[in-house]
């Protein structure tokens, strides 16, 4: 491999990531995510700020020990007025013992005058003496040039006085940093490409924010002008609208060019699963439509799509999705045609011959049920049932003979207005009558847990499963209360299997009712389980 092509990835997700609106990490969840990172070969991992908070304190207290990747720990350079040897910040950063640190600096002179509100000559010492000092006392020392691109339009002199004060006090890494996200990726190409006559590019890094969408295509146009460093997050975390997005730029990197990065085909094969594993510590449900790690980005939905996919992926698809660790799926909604079905059929494992008019009729069933407000495009779980139950093949585990839901709004003995539901259902399970009651914060709260305390002893496999999103979605607003509703429930278990399901209905709680017994079916199908005696 030619060294002028190795790009190095710094990953910035429990740094810059921790920035992120709505984002809180805990101890754990920087230990997992830290090791996920080092399993995938970035080659840098900014852990934090040692100093700034006790979660941070206490993760660099107890670092997590890398195969591949280097801790780096992120403060900032000296205050004003202080000397390197006598500054709190920079004693609790070069305490922290890392292999690297990084130190963000000033470099756009406007932001010296009004947030510092020094001499502009104090904060290039400011730097200088930070980088020397640190230089001195770890492996290797980064400098975060913050505002360097807004810097050096306003001031290209002064911007390149605080880089290239960095480098020759001995940063080993120059990052320029576009902290307000506000630059083109022609703008990047350019400037990088004049910084590089004074600072080599094998030295320099680019910190890009996401605020035009712009921050993968100017990383990429960074390193096309000669930067060697490249910095991010997983699925784009960071401060305001995030940062340049890991995800899809380590794809992009070694996929589509000629650079070269620490990872190798295998490695690359984790980064679905990464992106997932991050959503999954911040409880929060993944992008559909996410470049290359989506559930969506291989997923093919019109009638056209599919037949041509049928016959080579190739003719919709820009890279096989297993490069990625991602799989293809096939959308059947009422823009299908017969090889949207097939296809479907083949991939949940059911032989159907390509003319047997079930085919047809499962065709005309999927749209008309479309038009009444089903959507399966996105409940693939209940298109399966649909599909199984066409040809005869779904079991009938538990039967509903009926259920009252009934919601009671009342001031309890303490005063407080309180809200509670009351589940009864009423079920035969082979032949067997049986009812349940439960309570809940709501009504379908309330029924999914009545229905659980029915089936769980006859079924013990139900016990992982858990309802992970639940969403309603009025159909036809312009008629009032009296509206259909369609509600879409996505379900989980232990093992990491996710299933989606949807019921409609002009009264929300038999369409959850719907969406819950379909969800508590597939996983009951999947289990292939006979009741246990009881
Ligand atoms: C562009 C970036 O994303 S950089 C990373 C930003 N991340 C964070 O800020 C998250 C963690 N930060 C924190 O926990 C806190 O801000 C701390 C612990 C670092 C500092 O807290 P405080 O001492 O209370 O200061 P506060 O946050 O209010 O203000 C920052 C101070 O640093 C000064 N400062 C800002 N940048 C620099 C710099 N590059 N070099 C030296 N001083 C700086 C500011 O002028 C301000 O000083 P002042 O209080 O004298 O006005
Ligand atoms: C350092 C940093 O996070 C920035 O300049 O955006």
């Amino acid at each position: 491999m030619s060294d002028d092509k190795r790009v190095y990835l710094f990953d910035t997700t429990l740094r810059d990531g921790a920035q992120t609106q709505g984002v809180d990490f805990n101890v754990g969840d920087k230990q997992a995510l830290a090791e996920a990172l080092d399993r995938l070969g970035v080659d840098y991992i900014e852990g934090g700020w040692p100093g700034a908070n006790p979660t941070d304190d206490a993760f660099f207290g107890n670092p997590p020990r890398f195969r591949r990747a280097k801790f780096v720990a992120f403060g900032m350079t000296r205050r004003p007025g202080r000397s390197a040897a006598n500054d709190p910040g920079l004693s609790a950063l070069l305490n922290a013992k890392t292999h690297a640190v990084c130190m963000v600096g000033k470099s756009w002179d406007f932001h010296v005058d009004v947030a510092l509100g020094i001499p502009r000559a104090e904060n290039v010492a400011m730097i200088a003496e930070s980088v020397a000092h640190a230089k001195e006392r770890v492996a290797e020392v980064m400098f975060d040039s913050e505002h360097f691109f807004d810097g050096y339009k306003n001031n290209p002199a002064y911007a390149l006085e605080c880089a290239e004060a960095a480098y020759k006090a001995g940063a080993r890494w120059v990052v320029l940093c576009d902290t307000n996200g506000g630059t083109l990726p022609h703008e990047i190409e350019r400037i990088v490409g004049e910084v590089t006559a004074r600072i080599p590019g094998s030295h320099l890094g680019i910190h890009c924010h996401n605020d035009t969408e712009n921050a993968v295509a100017n990383s990429l146009a960074a390193v096309r002008a000669g930067v060697r460093q490249v910095q991010g997050t997983l699925n784009g975390l960071g401060e305001r609208c995030g940062n340049a997005n890991l995800v899809s730029l380590i794809p992009s990197l070694m996929l589509k060019t000629d650079f070269k990065t620490g990872l190798d085909d295998n490695d690359l094969k984790q980064i679905t699963h990464l992106s997932r594993l991050l959503d999954e510590r911040l409880n929060r449900a993944p992008s559909r439509s996410a470049a290359y790690v989506g559930e969506s980005a291989f997923a093919h939905k019109g009638g056209l799509h599919v037949s041509a996919v049928e016959k080579d992926p190739k003719t919709y698809e820009h890279i096989e999705p297993t490069l990625v660790g991602n799989r293809r799926h096939i959308v059947v909604s009422d823009q299908s045609g017969r090889a949207n079905i097939l296809a479907r059929f083949r991939e949940i494992g059911l032989e159907i011959d390509a003319d047997d008019p079930k085919v047809a009729a499962l065709v005309e069933t999927v749209k008309l049920r479309e038009y009444d407000g089903y959507a399966y495009d996105g409940a693939e779980a209940s298109f399966e049932l649909l599909a199984r139950r066409g040809l005869g093949s779904v079991p009938d585990y538990f039967k509903l003979a009926r259920f009252r839901v009934m919601d009671e709004r009342r001031w309890n003995m303490r005063g407080d207005l309180v809200t509670e539901s009351e589940a009864t259902v009423t079920l035969d399970v082979h032949g067997e009558h049986m009812m349940t009651v439960a309570t809940g914060n709501g009504p379908v709260n309330a029924l999914d847990t009545a229905l659980r305390k029915a089936l769980t002893p006859l079924y013990p496999g139900l016990a992982d499963m858990r309802l992970v999103d639940f969403k309603v979605r009025i159909l036809t607003p312009q008629a009032g209360t009296e509206a259909i509703t369609r509600v879409m429930i996505e379900s989980a278990d232990a093992s990491g299997e996710r299933w989606s399901t949807v019921g409609v209905s002009p009264n929300i709680i038999d369409a959850s009712y719907e969406a819950l017994n379909d969800a508590l079916t597939w996983k009951l199908m999947k289990l292939s389980q006979a009741p246990a005696t009881r």
